[in-house]
């Protein structure tokens, strides 16, 4: 059944890839803080996330919020992971449990947990014949400002679960590229995340019952080190694609 989903910072890569996947199969409201360049389903709100008023309004009716918006550079200075990611993941739930929501999916990151990859462990643990595994019931460890604000970002998300029941799911999102894994990066291999899965993977999301989950977002790599069963059990993810099948 099509659902009212809100999709922040519909305007980035995640957006376009979601969007490229999902357009015809929910009602969308897009918001971000940069105007549409291109067509797009549904309406589309300019506003930034912090601005609460704004976000309220953006809420009514809505079903499910993929809530992307935020800065997502790992050098990204704290004045910006503050703004931008914590206080406007805060604004983002605040008015999505007053509202009613069902469901928020949270993009969180690989570097909530970047510094797991030691010296000791790098670069074995980024290949296929290594065993080394994440698989989201470890404590957070991240290696940057950027990874803190996505730590940050999924304890919002227990809050406002365990607070007001809204289910939750944080997608720790590895590297998302358009048609190829990175080159010449072989952590970024292992990490990859196609524009076909994230779009599958956002719509199980969307239409999968959970309470609150961390999940890995890669695809079925032969490189990796994120453990993707959760995202299958929990939400049903079955991705298609894998870094090992491009030169
Ligand atoms: N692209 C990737 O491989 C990964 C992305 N992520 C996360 O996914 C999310 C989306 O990332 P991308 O699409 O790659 O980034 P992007 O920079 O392409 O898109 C982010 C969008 O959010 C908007 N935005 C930023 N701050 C905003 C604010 N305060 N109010 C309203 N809109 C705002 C921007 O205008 C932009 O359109 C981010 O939260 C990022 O941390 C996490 C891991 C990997
Ligand atoms: O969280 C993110 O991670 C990806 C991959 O990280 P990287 O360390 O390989 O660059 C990054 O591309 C993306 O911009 C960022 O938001």
């Amino acid at each position: 059944m099509a659902q009212s989903v809100l999709l922040t910072g519909a305007a980035g890569r995640v957006g376009t890839a979601i969007l490229g996947g999902l357009a015809d199969e929910h009602e969308w409201r897009l918001l971000d803080r940069d105007p549409p360049t291109d067509d797009h389903p549904g309406e589309f709100v300019v506003a930034d996330i912090t601005d609460e008023e704004a976000v309220r309004e953006a809420m009514d009716g809505i079903d499910v919020v993929l809530h992307l918006a935020g800065d997502p550079r790992k050098t990204a200075p704290w004045e910006s992971v503050l703004t931008n990611n914590i206080d406007g993941t805060q604004t983002v739930y605040e008015a999505a449990v007053d509202a009613g929501v069902e469901k928020v999916a949270f993009a969180s990151s690989n570097h909530a947990v970047g510094a797991f990859e030691t010296e000791a462990r790098t670069p074995e643990m980024y290949r296929a014949d290594d065993d080394y595994l994440l698989d989201g019931t470890e404590l957070p460890r991240p290696g940057n400002l950027y990874g803190v604000s996505k730590v940050t970002g999924e304890s919002l998300g227990r809050y406002y679960h365990d607070e007001y029941g809204i289910s939750v799911v944080n997608v720790r999102i590895g590297n998302l590229t358009e048609g190829h894994p990175p080159i010449d990066y072989e952590r970024g291999q292992a990490m990859w995340l196609s524009y076909r899965d994230c779009a599958h993977l956002f719509d199980r999301c969307i239409r999968a019952d959970y309470d609150y989950e961390i999940v890995y977002g890669i695809s079925d790599n032969d490189r990796k080190y994120y453990s993707i069963e959760r995202a299958r059990e929990a939400l049903g993810y079955d991705p298609q694609d894998n870094s090992a099948h491009h030169d």
